[in-house]
């Protein structure tokens, strides 16, 4: 059984309560990877926490994925990352809605092999993300993620599969569309022929030279946030009552939403968020600290963008590594003050959903099951 640490409550409080340090975004905080000497007793040792298996072929991508979105390494530093060769795994925790396990897998790993404990590896509360070099031939990768799907499910009914179509900025648009329809139709063949058709695959085209990256690993990742629901219905309520048109609800430091609104998401309204965070915090970091402050803001603090399209985006911290970006048409701004209340509602929503994961996790400790429960309030 999983237990809920003394450690653990500073954590979580910390994240609301007094040690909460409103507007330092910390630029400089990178994951740290879990001791590298550790084996794969410790890696996949059960905790509370959802894992996030990468795999796919050699050179396909995987751990350039995990280091531009989670290390904000630059896609071309990639060019020189040295292949893996052994299962890596990290920790992700930001903020209580974000807390999982990433693990790189070798391109090479063999499945048959007697060291390979796929009971370990599968089991549990979690994703398979699979990656394709889409530049390459891919009919060697879909052997491989056919008998990947089959040996996973048979170990684990409840593990998702989320496909990446990956390197896709060298294809054009056309060959793009054309290349997911014939993976997806040949996954999804082979699957009917093997009597698996109930086995479900998410598919995406993603590089890791734009945003499209990121926009898949933030959906991979709200899969994994049981409060989701509750998440979007805040959002929901907070935009239709502010004249907001589309909220997201950003971890800063990996720029993945973990939750937006229910309109639909376009790409370039994602990718002006994502740059306003970038602007931000390069801003707090070199004018944010003045003469002898720690902290270079107070919880009031936000940042407001005028463009020249009558257009508003406007940002709120909602806790130390959360914060919600907003776009909005200029005459909507006029009434900020009632925008400035309805996020202070918004953010005592989410204050409260976030206690009731607390209890939850505290509950936990005194309960037998190893499940941890933590649906949301619906609100
Ligand atoms: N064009 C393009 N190249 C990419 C992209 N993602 C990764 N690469 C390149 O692909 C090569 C292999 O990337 P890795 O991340 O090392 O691949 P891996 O799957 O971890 O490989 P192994 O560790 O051997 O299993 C590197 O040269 C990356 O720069 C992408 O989105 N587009």
């Amino acid at each position: 059984m999983t237990s809920y640490t003394q450690e653990d409550d500073e954590h979580y409080r910390g994240e609301f309560g007094a040690g909460y340090e409103v507007g330092s975004f910390p630029k400089d905080f990178v994951y740290g990877p879990d001791d590298p000497d550790q084996d794969l007793t410790q890696i996949f040792a059960p905790d509370q926490k959802p894992k996030i298996l990468l795999m796919g072929l050699r050179r396909s991508g995987k751990s350039s994925i995990q280091k531009v979105v989670f290390h904000k390494m630059t896609p071309n530093e990639t060019l020189f990352l040295e292949s893996t060769n052994k299962i890596e795994s990290e920790n992700i925790s930001n903020s209580s809605f974000v807390q999982f396990k990433i693990l790189d897998f070798p391109g090479q790993i063999d499945f048959f092999e007697p060291s390979f404990d796929s009971e370990k590896i599968f089991g549990g509360h979690g994703t398979l993300v699979f990656v394709i070099d889409a530049q390459d031939d891919y009919m060697e990768a879909l052997t491989r993620l056919h008998q990947t799907v089959l040996r996973a499910h048979k170990v684990n009914p409840h593990l998702r599969f989320e496909v990446f179509i990956h390197k896709v900025d060298g294809l054009s648009d056309d060959t793009k569309i054309e290349t997911q329809r014939d993976i997806h139709q040949r996954v999804n063949d082979e699957l009917s022929d093997a009597g698996m058709e109930q086995i479900h695959l998410s598919f995406y085209l993603t590089s890791i030279y734009d945003h499209s990256i990121f926009e898949a690993f933030s959906k991979v990742v709200q899969k994994l946030i049981p409060q989701l629901p509750t998440l979007e219905n805040l959002l929901n309520i907070f935009i239709s009552n502010s004249g907001i048109e589309k909220a997201f609800l950003f971890d800063v430091l990996s720029k993945i939403y973990i939750a937006t609104d229910s309109s639909p998401v376009d790409m370039q309204s994602y990718e002006l968020c994502c740059e306003m965070i970038d602007v931000v915090i390069d801003i707090s970091d070199i004018y944010g600290k003045a003469d002898g402050m720690q902290v270079p803001f107070d919880k009031d603090s936000s940042s407001i963008i005028k463009l020249n399209n009558a257009t508003v985006l406007y940002l709120r911290e909602v806790s130390r590594y959360l914060a919600l970006v907003c776009i909005l048409r200029e005459d909507n701004f006029d009434r900020q003050g009632l925008i400035d209340y309805n996020f202070l509602c918004f953010r005592n929503g989410i204050q409260e959903v976030f206690d009731v994961h607390t209890s939850q996790l505290q509950q936990l400790t005194h309960s037998t099951s190893p499940h941890l429960q933590t649906n949301g309030p619906t609100s």
